[in-house]
């Protein structure tokens, strides 16, 4: 197979996704142009993408917090660049939503997860994602029906840590998270704890104490793969705050942030709210967009 030219690629950004884009076009060397939306006086949206994409590679630069309003507009795009001639239509979503609905909780309840890949899996040729909540479905492959790359934050989480971090102790809120926080404890070297969650309700959660025992002389580092209510942070920060230990540094991956998520956790105690740029907010400070180019790269067959 003919490997892709560099040039050939070109990235339609959606609103919101600008400075993202930006970073990715610098590192795979190709323009980013935006993709124009317009709200009609119904409420549909007009899409209008940009001209000169026969026989590009297209690849959409949309992440996918709040999803619902994002989705049409997306098809959209997608469908209308290959429509125009795109020769690949691809999607980078560094927040990749719907993964944690991925079973039926009680009855009557969709598996949003399952009809969201299979939607976005019509339209789209490849997806790259960056650490998709995958708890119970492992991996996106069953879910997408076409080439992904779910690109793991651990390394540029770890290299913040070690610039701005003094002798960090890392925690995880929940199970769930260890596989992340083993990660970034593997790269720097750092002794973490996993505690466990309690969920019931969207703003009702509960983790397990903590024994602060050796830990007193290390700085608490507390690491989750979604900030959204900020409701499982506060309940960690508090077990922290209860067992004697440092106000902790709180890193996410995906800042979601809803409503007052952001005050009620420094209020709660945290030190500082740190993210990866999966998501555009004040709090990012760990770029994950060196990471996104080098899967681009294996998913386009550019060479590195
Ligand atoms: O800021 P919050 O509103 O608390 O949401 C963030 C939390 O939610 C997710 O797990 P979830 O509780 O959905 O559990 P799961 O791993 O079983 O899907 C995620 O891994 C965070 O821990």
């Amino acid at each position: 197979m003919a490997k892709t030219d560099q040039t050939d690629i070109v990235l339609l950004t959606l609103p919101g996704n600008e400075a993202q884009a930006e970073a990715l076009a610098t590192r795979l060397n190709c323009n980013a142009a935006p993709v124009l939306l317009h709200t009609f006086p119904d409420g549909e949206t007009l899409v209008t993408v940009p001209e000169g994409l026969q026989n590009r590679c297209v690849i959409l630069v949309c992440t996918l917090d709040h999803p619902d309003s994002k989705l049409a507009p997306l098809l959209f795009a997608a469908d209308a660049a290959r429509e125009l001639g795109a020769r690949k239509v691809g999607l980078v979503a560094p927040y990749l939503a719907y993964m944690r609905q991925d079973i039926r909780f009680a009855p009557g309840q969709a598996v949003s997860s399952r009809t969201f890949a299979a939607v976005l899996s019509r339209h789209i040729d490849f997806l790259a994602t960056v650490d998709p909540h995958l708890h119970r479905n492992h991996a996106l492959d069953p879910l997408f029906k076409l080439p992904c790359a779910a690109v793991a934050a651990a390394p540029a989480i770890a290299d913040w840590i070690a610039q701005a971090v003094p002798k960090p102790l890392l925690i995880g809120p929940d199970s769930e998270s260890e596989q992340w926080i083993a990660a970034v404890a593997k790269r720097l070297g750092a002794p973490y704890l996993v505690l466990e969650k309690t969920r019931r309700g969207d703003r009702d959660v509960s983790v397990s104490e903590i024994d602060a025992g050796a830990w007193a002389q290390h700085t608490p580092v507390l690491l989750d793969d979604i900030l959204s209510t900020a409701r499982t942070m506060i309940a960690a920060v508090q077990r922290l705050r209860e067992a004697g230990l440092a106000a902790p540094i709180c890193i996410a991956v995906h800042p979601i942030l809803s409503g007052d998520a952001l005050p009620s956790l420094m209020a709660a105690g945290a030190a500082s709210i740190v993210s990866c740029n999966t998501i555009a907010h004040s709090s990012n400070a760990i770029d994950v967009m060196p990471l996104i180019a080098g899967a681009l790269r294996s998913l386009c067959q550019l060479p590195n």
